[in-house]
């Protein structure tokens, strides 16, 4: 569905160019949520700006939809825009207009009939939740409010992809969460493809398909969620990841009561329905070692639950081998800590 081909994006000139992408490559499936992370200043803003060409690209090629946009002239690049809605983080709604108003925007752009606007807008208030908020202006409705109105108004022209700035990072966690409900809706009823931008690993674990980690103007990691997410390989991810559950000094002073003779530190991760399965108190029971938790997760990724345990098996090191080999053939992934 979209295709970033070695693109690169420079600012500046002479000494002074700063190379916000670098020779990039990224594709994203039609009717998928893909997530795109870093820290500030890595390249995100730059890069989804790049996809609809709200900035050219320096060089490289930017594909929607089978049709390479940075080939179109200015008519041609409008027509195709329309397939391609945005949202930001601060809204950017017109503070003169009322909500009613705003939303039926893009569609008096292209002269669409007063009664095709009025049938469409109203559809959009309805999904989005703000019927009764239709003659409002954007200084009276709250964060998450305007949020909405920024997705009616985009969705307005029918498109095929939704671009999503930081769209949530402007508002408080709950907001968030509503706001990510909605997205997570009408990628399903309308099977619209998704691209976000965010520096919140919450937002990427609560409804993307797909992640791209971007550092220094690069993609250094990408797949799944719940691979990038539970064997994250990059320092980057890992920061990101650990930022989420910061509890290292604890888990620091839980090693250094190990001993290390007769006990082994291993972190259990288990996914989907084994995340409720009783694999961990079974092993021992059979195998006659102990086990100490040191640290758990249970939560989930998109619908996925998942768990994560770090635990101090102790016993006889033939005994703790075999238990490690039985959590394995029961589809555990295992990885010892020390
Ligand atoms: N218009 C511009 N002129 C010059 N440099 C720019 C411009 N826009 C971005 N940059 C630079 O390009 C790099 C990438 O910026 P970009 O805004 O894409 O990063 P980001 O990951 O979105 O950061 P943030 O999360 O802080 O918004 C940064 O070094 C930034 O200073």
């Amino acid at each position: 569905m979209i295709e970033l081909r070695r693109l690169t994006k420079s600012y500046g000139k002479g000494t002074q160019i700063t190379t916000a992408l670098n020779e990039l490559d990224l594709s994203v499936e039609k009717g998928e949520i893909f997530g795109v992370i870093g820290h500030s200043g890595a390249g995100k803003s730059t890069l989804i700006r790049c996809i609809n060409l709200l900035e050219r690209p320096t060089s490289g090629e930017v594909w929607v939809d089978g049709v390479n946009l940075t080939s179109l002239n200015t008519k041609s690049l409008q027509a195709e825009r329309r397939k391609i809605g945005m949202i930001f983080q601060h809204f950017n709604l017109l503070s003169s207009a009322t909500v009613y108003d705003n939303i039926a925007f893009p569609l008096r752009l292209i002269h669409t009939s007063k009664s095709s606007i009025e049938k469409k807008v109203n559809e959009l208030l309805a999904l989005v939740g703000l019927q009764d908020h239709s003659d409002k202006y954007p200084a009276q409705l709250s964060g998450g409010q305007k949020q909405r109105v920024g997705i009616a108004r985009a969705l307005a022209s029918e498109p095929e992809v939704l671009l999503c700035d930081e769209a949530t990072s402007a508002l408080d966690p709950q907001t968030t969460d509503s706001i990510l409900k909605l997205l997570l809706d009408i990628n399903k009823r309308f099977n619209l493809t998704i691209v976000l931008i965010t520096h919140e690993m919450h937002v990427i674990q609560s409804i993307c398909d797909r992640v791209a980690v971007i550092h220094q103007g690069g993609i250094v990691e990408q797949g799944a969620v719940t691979d990038v997410f539970l064997k994250p390989r990059h320092t980057v991810t890992r920061d990101f990841i650990r930022g989420e559950s910061d509890n290292s000094e604890l888990f620091k002073q839980a090693m250094n009561a190990t001993d290390p003779l007769n006990s082994q530190v291993l972190k259990i991760t288990y996914l989907g329905g084994k995340t409720y399965e009783s694999i961990l108190s079974k092993t021992v029971r059979e195998t006659g070692v102990d086990f100490a938790i040191l640290q758990g997760t249970i939560s989930t990724i998109k619908d996925t639950p998942y768990g994560q345990l770090v635990v101090r098996f102790e016993g006889n090191p033939e005994d703790i081998v075999v238990a490690k080999d039985r959590l394995i053939k029961q589809g555990l992934e295992v990885e010892v800590m020390g």
